[in-house]
C-alpha cells in the first residue's frame, strides 16, 4: 500500500490520504473545490467548483503517474441536484474517456462545498 501526496492538491481536510494506491488500483479520495495555494475554496458557482475539483484530481493523479484517462469509476455529490447539467459540462471536459460514475445530491458536504468528486484508477 502507497500513500500518494502532493502539495499541488489541497490537504486533507480531515484523516484521510489524498490518495492510495493498492496493488494496481489507486483510491483517489474526495475532491472538494479548495484552492491548494490558498488553502481554502475560492470559487464560488458550481462550474468554477467542478473545474477546481477536476484539477485536483488531475494533480494528484499526476503524482501517482497516472491520468485522467485511466480513471475507471467515480462518484459525485452534488450539493443541489439542481446544479446537474452545470456540473456535468464541466465534468465531461476532464473525464473525456467516460469512466463509469454514479452522482447523487447530499445534504451537505465539508467546508460547504458544492461538489465533491472521487476517482478509481486501475493502473497497468
Ligand atoms: C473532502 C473529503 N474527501 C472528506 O472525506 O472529507
Amino acid at each position: 500500500m502507497q500513500v500518494i501526496h502532493t502539495d499541488k492538491a489541497p490537504a486533507a481536510v480531515g484523516p484521510y490520504s489524498q490518495a492510495i494506491k493498492a496493488g494496481n488500483t489507486l483510491y483517489l479520495s474526495g475532491q472538494i473545490a479548495i484552492n491548494p495555494a490558498e488553502g481554502k475554496i475560492v470559487a464560488t458557482t458550481i462550474e468554477e467548483q467542478a473545474e477546481q475539483c477536476c484539477r485536483n484530481i488531475e494533480a494528484v493523479l499526476k503524482e501517482a503517474g497516472t491520468d485522467m484517462s485511466k480513471v475507471v469509476k467515480t462518484t459525485c455529490f452534488l450539493a443541489e441536484i439542481a446544479d446537474f447539467k452545470a456540473f456535468n459540462e464541466v465534468y465531461a471536459k476532464h473525464f473525456i474517456s467516460k469512466p463509469a460514475r454514479s452522482c447523487v445530491a447530499v445534504k451537505d458536504l465539508p467546508a460547504g462545498a458544492l461538489c465533491e468528486i472521487e476517482a478509481i484508477v486501475v493502473t497497468e
